[in-house]
Order: C-alpha cells, then sequence, then structure tokens
C-alpha cells in the first residue's frame, strides 16, 4: 500500500488539518501518517487557541515517521513559525523526501491568522524550493508573489512569478473567486487552467488541506502532477457536492461519499 505523510495542524472540530487531511488520504485508498505541528482549539465559527509543538518534538515525529515507513508523499499545511518551518526543512533534505505538495496556509476561512508574519520569509527561503507544487489561494498568492490579484490575467501573472522565483509548480486556486471554481496551475514555463464546477455550497472548511492532501495521494500513487491535481479537483467536488451542513459557521465536507468510477474501483 502506498503512504503519505501529513505535517499540518490539528482542527478541534475535524473539518480542516490532519483530521482532513487523514480522512482524505483514507478515501483515496492511501495509508496516511502525521506529525502534529500545533493543536488548535477550532471550530466551523472561528480558531480559540493554538498551542505549538515545539521543534523538538515535531523533529521526533518527522524522524519516527520516515525511520519506519518511509512516505511516499509528503503534505505540508499550517505550520505557524519559523523555528518549526526549519526542521521540517531540515528533516524533508536530509531524508531526501518524495512528492512534497505545501500549502502555505496563512489565514483561516474563519479569518484567523495561522502563520506569524515573520514567517512567511522562512517559508518561501526552506520549504517552497523543496516543493513539487505549491497551492496558495488568491490572498496567500498575492503575498507570495507580491502582487494585487484582481483578474484572471493576475492570476496568470502570480502564477508564473511564483514558480519561476521558486522553482516549483503551482496550483493557484480560484475558489475565493466568485463565478467559478478554476485553479491556475504553472510548472515547467507552461500553464493551464483546471476548471471545477461552482458548487453553491457556502460550507467550505478545510477545502484547501483537502485539496492538497488529495493531491499528495495520488502522487504517493503514482500519478503525474497534472493527473494528480485533476483527480484531487474531481474528489473536492465530491465532497462539497455531498453537501453536509453542521455547526454554526463555514462547515466541514463530506468524505465519505459515494466514491464512483476510477476511485471506487482502487480503494476497495
Ligand atoms: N464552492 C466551490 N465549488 C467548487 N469548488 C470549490 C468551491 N470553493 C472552493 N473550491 C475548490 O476547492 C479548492 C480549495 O480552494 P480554496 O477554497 O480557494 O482554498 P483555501 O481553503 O486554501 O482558501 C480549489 O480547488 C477550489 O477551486
Ligand atoms: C489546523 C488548521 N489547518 C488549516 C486550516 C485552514 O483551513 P482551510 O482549508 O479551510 O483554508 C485550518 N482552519 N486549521
Amino acid at each position: 500500500m502506498r503512504t503519505a505523510l501529513s505535517i499540518a495542524g490539528s482542527d478541534s472540530c475535524g473539518g480542516a488539518g490532519i483530521q482532513a487531511d487523514l480522512k482524505t488520504m483514507t478515501m483515496n485508498g492511501v495509508y496516511a501518517m502525521t506529525a502534529v505541528t500545533a493543536l488548535t482549539a477550532q471550530n466551523t465559527t472561528g480558531v480559540r487557541a493554538i498551542q505549538e509543538a515545539t521543534p523538538e518534538f515535531l523533529g521526533q515525529q518527522i524522524d519516527a515517521v520516515f525511520e519506519d515507513i518511509f512516505p511516499d508523499a509528503v503534505k505540508i499545511g499550517m505550520v505557524s513559525a519559523s523555528e518549526l518551518i526549519r526542521v521540517i526543512a531540515k528533516k524533508l533534505r536530509d531524508y531526501e523526501a518524495k512528492h512534497i505538495v505545501v500549502d502555505p496556509v496563512m489565514v483561516a476561512t474563519s479569518g484567523s491568522v495561522l502563520l506569524k508574519t515573520d514567517a512567511v520569509e522562512t517559508l518561501e527561503k526552506e520549504l517552497l524550493p523543496l516543493a513539487e507544487v505549491v497551492t496558495p489561494n488568491i490572498p496567500e498568492a498575492e503575498i507570495l508573489s507580491g502582487m494585487a490579484i484582481k483578474t484572471k490575467e493576475d492570476m496568470l501573472a502570480a502564477a508564473e512569478k511564483i514558480s519561476k522565483t521558486y522553482g516549483c509548480a503551482v496550483l493557484l486556486k480560484g475558489g475565493h473567486s466568485i463565478n467559478d471554481a478554476n485553479d491556475y496551475f504553472y510548472a515547467n514555463g507552461e500553464g493551464h487552467w483546471f476548471e471545477g464546477k461552482r458548487i453553491e455550497n457556502p460550507n467550505t472548511h478545510g477545502t484547501g488541506c483537502t485539496l492538497s492532501s488529495a493531491i499528495a495521494s495520488n502522487l504517493a500513487k503514482g500519478y503525474e502532477l497534472p493527473k494528480a491535481v485533476k483527480r484531487a479537483k474531481d474528489y473536492i467536488s465530491g465532497a462539497l457536492g455531498a453537501m453536509l451542513d453542521l455547526g454554526k459557521g463555514s462547515g466541514p465536507m463530506k468524505h465519505a461519499f459515494d466514491l464512483t468510477g476510477e476511485f471506487a474501483k482502487e480503494v476497495r
């Protein structure tokens, strides 16, 4: 069985972070492992408190995983502090980790800041150059590219700039635009759109986490990056389309929806 490691924060309400990653990887037929960067006391209305792991303890979790069950892919989500980012980057370099997907989580859907301001630079310098693909949403891409993104053309320019600056592929997610759910993919000097049908579901807590861990799962299974992204888009559409409605705020998605076609055959 193929394996994947999520290095991310825990979300007590189960919709985002480590919990979303475990559900997504499992549903995508991959054995999931974790290294927890922080605990959050969080629900669908917001983040109430954050308790970071110490850098030493985070390093020990990563060692424990790599020395025993070497992951076929690694997804990195919320890492709030520079010291934690540095430990992750060092370990991934030392172990020569494969298929690294970086979701540069900065602000939760509810508006809470999940990455300290001074840590943005560390993330850019230390983690992005290790990534096979980075998956910013529009506000995150504005920070990484230093450009305002107001139009489709701005999305193309920002994705190209991020890719060329950090030497990785970029999937710039359009979930925050009004009319569609089209994401722009740029790699090796070429770009194209991954089109998604916008689903009228206000419950989008954990969409970014889910998409990035679905991409990591597909890379772990041996799919090339563009196909891994396409399948991850199909997965997120299924999870949003299952129309779960829980909690008082932006609720989580349903992962145990009926998988069809290719997916169903693989995970059975
Ligand atoms: N209402 C929606 N309908 C369909 N796809 C969506 C919707 N909202 C977000 N997505 C998709 O979910 C993925 C995560 O996007 P986004 O919500 O922008 O990320 P984040 O959670 O990091 O802000 C993207 O592929 C995006 O296109
Ligand atoms: C622990 C943790 N990690 C990440 C997110 C971002 O969630 P989203 O995918 O909705 O942007 C979150 N709210 N909590």
